[in-house]
């Protein structure tokens, strides 16, 4: 298994992206996104069937999949004793036994994922660990508390500790064609954050269509979005293939035009290791092995992590746990 593993994470350069400081927002190149529904919607159906990878390949793809997972808790009933194991979880997502089977050590997931008030004792928990801390912010996940205190909210979670800050953008904006003032709010969201790297959260299931999808994707990297984010986990449609596709096309475009590598992070419904072998094909083929690190790929994801380990396990001992056996938090 070593060397597959080694394989898998082999051709994958170890480097520091430059941040996407933005740009003027050019409202021609956004009026011009548009998004052929029928097209996108064939491509994403033909991903899920494909013939995917097996064995000792399927394994090292499943651990990559691991460190580009925000491991999130975004309920009303989190304790500080919940999120300290979810982040012990995080320092050690697989069991000792089956990573030494595997060859493999020292991995641990992209992030932990929390709301405001569980940033220092998720900062607390994971000290040492190189594991960032983010939280979602901005009056998540509707996004419609008053605008100076969604700004102050950021600069509360960039004082705790949080070192990238998930916001959520005003929905209505995209729905009402305000381009402009979306690129307001986003650039004021970014200007907030300082250092700490920004994901923009589009909440696709609320935009209405794919083109919106497009054009919302563009003006929140034209205001400096360092990762652009699916959804809040709490809309009725979450991460989808088809969303996904438009989102990391508008990513490349972004790239081929500023020079600029902008993050992807579907979240919300992705519970599945198939499922997530079929998002990091679908990056590999439309970006490139460039994009499947953890500075430029993440899942959101509260039960992700139990699945892949699940199978993890299968793969050593030919035998499947119970789910419950692989709790979070
Ligand atoms: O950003 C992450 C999502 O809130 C997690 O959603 P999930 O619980 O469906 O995995």
């Amino acid at each position: 298994m070593q060397s597959e593993t080694k394989t898998a994470f082999a051709h994958l350069p170890q480097v520091t992206e430059p941040r996407n400081p933005g740009m003027a927002l050019d409202l021609d190149w956004v009026m011009r996104a548009q998004a052929n529904t029928s097209a996108i919607e064939r491509r994403a159906a033909s991903l899920p069937g494909r013939r995917s990878v097996k064995k000792d390949y399927q394994a090292a793809w499943l651990l990559k999949a691991i460190t580009c997972i925000d491991l999130t808790t975004l309920a009303g009933d989190d304790t500080v004793g919940r999120v300290a194991r979810l982040c012990a979880k995080a320092r050690h997502p697989v069991r000792a036994d089956i990573l030494d089977h595997l060859g493999v050590s020292g991995i641990t997931t992209g992030a932990v994922c929390v709301y405001h008030d569980m940033i220092a004792p998720a900062v607390s928990a994971l000290d040492g660990s190189g594991v960032p801390v983010a939280a979602v912010s901005t009056g998540f996940p509707a996004g419609l508390s008053p605008f100076n205190l969604r700004v102050a909210e950021i600069c509360e979670s960039v004082t705790a500790g949080a070192h990238e800050i998930d916001i959520v953008i005003s929905r209505r904006h995209v729905l009402t064609g305000n381009w402009q003032a979306l690129y307001d709010e986003v650039s004021t969201f970014r200007q907030a954050c300082g250092d700490a790297h920004m994901k923009t959260i589009l909440a696709t299931g609320e935009l209405g269509s794919l083109r919106n999808v497009a054009r919302a994707s563009l003006i929140c990297m034209m205001a400096g979005a360092d990762f652009i984010k699916t959804s809040t986990g709490k809309e009725n449609i979450n991460a989808t293939l088809p969303v996904s596709l438009v989102m990391i096309r508008a990513i490349r475009d972004y790239h081929e035009r500023t020079g600029y590598r902008v993050g992807y992070k579907p979240a919300g419904g992705i519970s599945k290791a198939k499922d997530a072998l079929t998002y990091l094909a679908l990056i590999k083929e439309e970006l490139g092995d460039r994009w499947l690190q953890p500075d430029l790929f993440r899942f959101g994801a509260s039960s992700l992590l139990g699945d892949i380990e699940r199978q993890l396990e299968h793969h050593v001992t030919g035998a499947y746990s119970a789910s419950y056996r692989h709790a979070m938090g």
